[in-house]
């Protein structure tokens, strides 16, 4: 804004947006906690299944070839989710997002980063043990097509060969936030919440700053 402008600082949408990637396996909890950082923190929650989902019920062009693949429990093509998802945060207003669910391959993953040009600031990977996401899969009852015993075993194979790679390759990067997804949905905010609160003393001293220095929002939470 010109008010922005006046005070020699940044215009919001030149700064780079913040970017959280949250992951786990199916059940581990990852719409639960963003929906309550979303509440906290003011973050915008981009879950890329619902994303995908939504182009299966507005009947677009790739909805018939996501609804397979979701029903396999297989992943779907990179440029595809990539594409959704660059489009939810560029029509946003805000500037700090959860994508949640997203990356689930490597593939997925460098394709973001050609695609966007950017990597995420921070990744947080809920871990949960298996019998426990397939307990909270099979009795999640929002009439999902993949929530079923057959699906939930494919979807947990996947997890386990295409999705660890990428949290272990963000673990060696030092951007990764693991918890301990087990116990009371409150009791899992509890470790969550430190996080995002050192993301906001950080987001607040960069919004106060001149410089549009990616720099500035690599950091590490005590
Ligand atoms: N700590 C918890 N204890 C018990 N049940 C939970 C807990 N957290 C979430 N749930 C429930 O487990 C189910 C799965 O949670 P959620 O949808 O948040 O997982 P998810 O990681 O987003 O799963 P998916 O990858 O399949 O989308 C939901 O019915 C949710 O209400
Ligand atoms: O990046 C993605 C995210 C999701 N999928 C497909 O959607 C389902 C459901 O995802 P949830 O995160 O559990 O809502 C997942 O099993 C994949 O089939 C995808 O292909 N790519
Ligand atoms: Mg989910």
């Amino acid at each position: 804004s010109v008010l922005n402008q006046e005070k020699g600082r940044i215009p919001k949408k030149e700064k780079p947006p913040f970017i959280t990637f949250v992951l786990g396996g199916p059940g581990s909890g990852k719409g639960t906690q963003c929906a309550k950082i979303v509440e906290n923190f003011g973050f915008t929650h981009l879950s890329a299944g619902d994303l995908l989902r939504n182009e299966i019920s507005s009947n677009s062009e790739n909805g018939a070839m996501i609804l397979d693949t979701i029903r396999e429990g297989k992943i779907v093509p990179s440029n595809v989710t990539v594409k959704l998802i660059q489009r939810a945060i560029e029509s946003s207003d805000n500037d700090k997002f959860l994508i949640d669910g997203f990356p689930r391959t490597e593939e997925n993953r460098r394709t973001y980063e050609r695609i966007i040009g950017a990597e995420p600031n921070i990744v947080l990977f809920f871990d949960c043990p298996e019998d426990e996401m397939v307990k909270r899969v099979l009795s999640r009852n929002q009439g999902r097509v993949d929530d079923n015993k057959d699906t939930v075993r494919k979807r947990l194979e996947v997890f386990t060969s295409l999705n660890l790679p990428v949290i272990n390759y963000y673990s060696q990067k030092g951007k990764l936030y693991k918890i301990r997804a087990v116990g009371t949905e409150d009791e899992i905010f509890e470790q969550v919440r430190p996080i995002f609160a050192a993301v906001e003393s950080l987001l607040k001293l960069y919004d106060d700053s001149t410089r549009s220095n990616k720099d500035l929002l690599i950091f590490k939470v005590p």
